[in-house]
């Protein structure tokens, strides 16, 4: 039995994620829910073997404290998930007006913000989790309100519902499935990985020389991010996720090349994902 553990209560993006990633399993799963991405994160490989959470919006872009849990951490991801995200609103005044609190997560708002401004009267409350968010309208008075899943409550519920509150219509976010196990051997599906170079030996270039080790020998980079380590101001950690896996000697030579001028941690080697798989 796969012990999967991701962010609570039942009915998170992050649990439909979980479920996409089980319909693809041969073993049976068990879920288990934590209230904060955090605590999800430190769970791995303790009571759990898998963690599954958000690491990117389409329009809001990496979280924050994703990252620099996996640059903190010895964890390693091994497949990734892509959703289409939804968002609906719902109050418990049917007089969007009288709405004085509203609850939202932290990531969900950065996707609703041009319904969240035309809210004038409330005040905001952020949450850890979207199901959170229900669940204090549910239990809040008449002047609450809540941006959560669509599909996620009964309408009966609320005095007001409103659909598609996100700023864009395609909405969509990727999910990491993360392991604390090192020493997954690559799949030869793998088309992606992710690394992150550690600012350990800070000198003038540092940057380009890792760009050069790719684009030498043609390797498409995906994303790049940069995080502060939080030892001293202006130094950062780069996050970098590029096409094809080590199984290919041309992206094996550029990692090992990179590997002898900084601290690299290979997160891992994965199929990249699309809504449809
Ligand atoms: O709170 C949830 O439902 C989550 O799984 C986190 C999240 C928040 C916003 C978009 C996607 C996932």
């Amino acid at each position: 039995m796969l012990k999967i553990v991701t962010l609570g209560p039942a009915g998170t993006f992050s649990e439909l994620a979980t479920h996409k990633f089980i319909k693809q399993q041969s073993e049976s799963c068990n879920i288990c829910f934590l209230p904060s991405i955090k605590s999800v994160l430190h769970e791995i490989g303790l009571s759990s073997d898998i963690g599954i959470l958000p690491i990117e919006n389409f329009s809001e872009g990496f979280i924050a404290v994703v990252l620099d849990e996996l640059a903190a951490l010895d964890l390693s991801i091994i497949d990734e998930i892509l959703l289409p995200i939804k968002f609906s609103f719902v109050a418990n005044s049917a007089s969007i007006n009288e709405i004085e609190q509203l609850f939202v997560q932290f990531v969900a708002k950065g996707q609703c913000v041009d319904f969240i401004s035309g809210l004038d009267n409330a005040n905001i409350q952020l949450t850890e989790s979207n199901i959170e968010s229900l669940h204090e309208c549910l239990a809040g008075n008449a002047k609450v309100g809540a941006i959560v899943p669509s599909g996620s409550f009964n309408s009966e519920q609320f005095a007001l519902t409103i659909d598609s509150v996100n700023d864009y219509e395609n909405n969509q976010t990727r999910f990491l499935v993360l392991s604390r196990n090192n020493n997954h051997p690559i799949s030869n599906d793998a088309n992606k990985t992710s690394i992150i170079v550690l600012d350990d030996d800070d000198h003038p270039g540092l940057l380009g020389e890792v760009l050069q080790s790719f684009s030498a020998r043609q390797i498409n980079l995906s994303s790049i991010i940069s995080r502060p380590t939080r030892k001293s101001f202006g130094k950062y950690h780069f996050f970098i996720e590029l096409e094809g896996s080590q199984n290919d000697p041309l992206v094996a030579s550029a990692l090992q090349e990179i590997s002898q001028r900084n601290k690299v941690k290979v997160l891992g080697a994965y199929k990249k994902a699309t809504l449809q798989s």
